[in-house]
């Protein structure tokens, strides 16, 4: 099977399951990958479809999985594994006499992969992200970019690597003209603009917004009509500056999902750099986590196995201090944290987070969330 297929089974999957709201964006971004304009218009006619008749779940799964029959038979050519697009070696920035310096930082970046960059405000995330973009000079350090073709002019630049700022330019006119604008600047085919603007609108859930002005979008709308306008022109990196700000913790999640598949797409994967200060949002996502305090750097990979670790649990119970270190009493419990909010267990590396629960379970306190910190970034803002 296929990686394109394999996508295609899994959007299959959760319609099977009635997640379809899921199942459908699955099905959308598999519908993109073919490239070709009849699946496009079957797709663009099954999202009209399915916002006139919301109610109508049944027919509509079983519309959307023959229309998924018909995308898996599509061949979609996947791209090349590992497809390093970045490299920065040793990035410095101070700017003047501020007291403030970034780095040294140094990374490596490849199509499909993502990486969340974490800190409080006035760590030098966005000085990142501006450096990566060729926005402003490193005061140190060199960047090499590698794109699939040649880059002739700042105008081919700034197709490929594209850096979405935390406030964005207002706009004129309606949210679908500016996006058929972008389509017709970039001289792509006349007969195509619509379909692929269409395709790309029910994407990124702008469907029913798609006639709407600037000033009639929310923040998280227009977040995501700069992501339409920017993917129109595939780009090869994309970093994006706080995309979570002004969204409620459900919005967050679905739209870092999207950007996740988005970017993991079989034939145009696309690098992404996304800043943040939603540890646990950004992390679920990453494939590595880019920790910035003060300007300095600490890479850590989501997947790290370090079985010297200790073992940290968030716990939010009303069990007082003593209660929890009683129910702990025969654990190896170095250290317990209150931060007015939730409580921080420590124990030592070989201490099982089931047997933390199973205790926890046994003793008949009230919880409301625990939660294994262990290998979050969020182990370093607790402290
Ligand atoms: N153009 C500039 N001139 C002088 N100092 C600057 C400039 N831009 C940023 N700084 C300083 O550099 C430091 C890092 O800022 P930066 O905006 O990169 O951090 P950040 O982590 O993105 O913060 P936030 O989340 O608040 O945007 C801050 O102390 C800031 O005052």
């Amino acid at each position: 099977m296929t990686s394109h297929q394999q996508r295609v089974q899994e959007a299959v999957h959760f319609f099977d399951n009635n997640d379809t709201f899921l199942g459908f964006r699955k099905l959308l971004d598999c519908a993109m990958d073919t490239q070709n304009m009849h699946i496009y218009q079957d797709a663009i006619a099954l999202t009209d479809w399915k916002e006139k008749n919301p109610k109508e779940i049944e027919t509509f799964s079983a519309k959307a999985k023959e229309l998924l029959e018909k995308i898996a038979q599509i061949h979609v050519e996947p791209h090349k594994a590992n497809d390093l697009v970045l490299q920065a070696n040793d990035l410095t920035k101070s700017y003047g006499s501020q007291k403030f310096s970034l780095g040294p930082i140094s990374l490596t970046l490849s199509k499909g992969q993502v990486f969340g960059l974490v800190g409080e405000n006035g760590n030098g995330k966005t000085t990142l992200l501006r450096i990566l973009a060729k926005e402003i000079a490193p005061t140190n350090g060199t960047l090499r970019y590698q794109f699939s073709t040649k880059i002739q002019s700042d105008y081919d630049l700034r197709t490929k690597l594209i850096y979405i700022p935390q406030r964005t330019d207002k706009w004129y006119g309606s949210l679908l003209d500016n996006l058929r604008f972008v389509l017709a600047n970039y001289g792509e085919r006349p007969e195509e603009i619509e379909t692929r603007v269409l395709l790309m609108v029910a994407r990124l859930g702008l469907w029913n917004y798609k006639h709407l002005k600037w000033s009639e979008l929310s923040s998280g709308y227009k977040m995501r009509f700069e992501l339409a306008r920017t993917l129109l022109r595939k780009p090869e990196i994309l970093l994006l500056d706080e995309p979570l700000a002004n969204l409620d913790v459900l919005a967050q999640q679905i739209i870092l999902e999207d950007l996740k598949a988005i970017c993991n797409s079989v034939n145009n994967p696309i690098a992404l750099i996304l800043s943040s200060q939603q540890l646990f949002e950004v992390e679920k996502i990453s494939d590595k986590v880019i920790f910035l305090k003060n300007g300095q750097y600490n890479p850590l990979t989501t997947a790290e196995n370090d079985s010297e670790k200790p073992l940290i649990i968030e716990i939010d119970t009303s069990a007082s201090r003593e209660e929890l270190l009683s129910i702990f009493e025969n654990f190896a419990l170095t250290k317990l944290t209150f931060n007015g909010g939730v409580y921080t267990a420590y124990f030592n590396a070989e201490t099982l987070f089931s047997n933390a629960i199973v205790a926890l379970g046994t003793a008949n306190i009230q919880l409301t969330y625990i939660r294994d910190i262990s290998a979050s970034t969020r182990r370093f803002f607790v402290n």
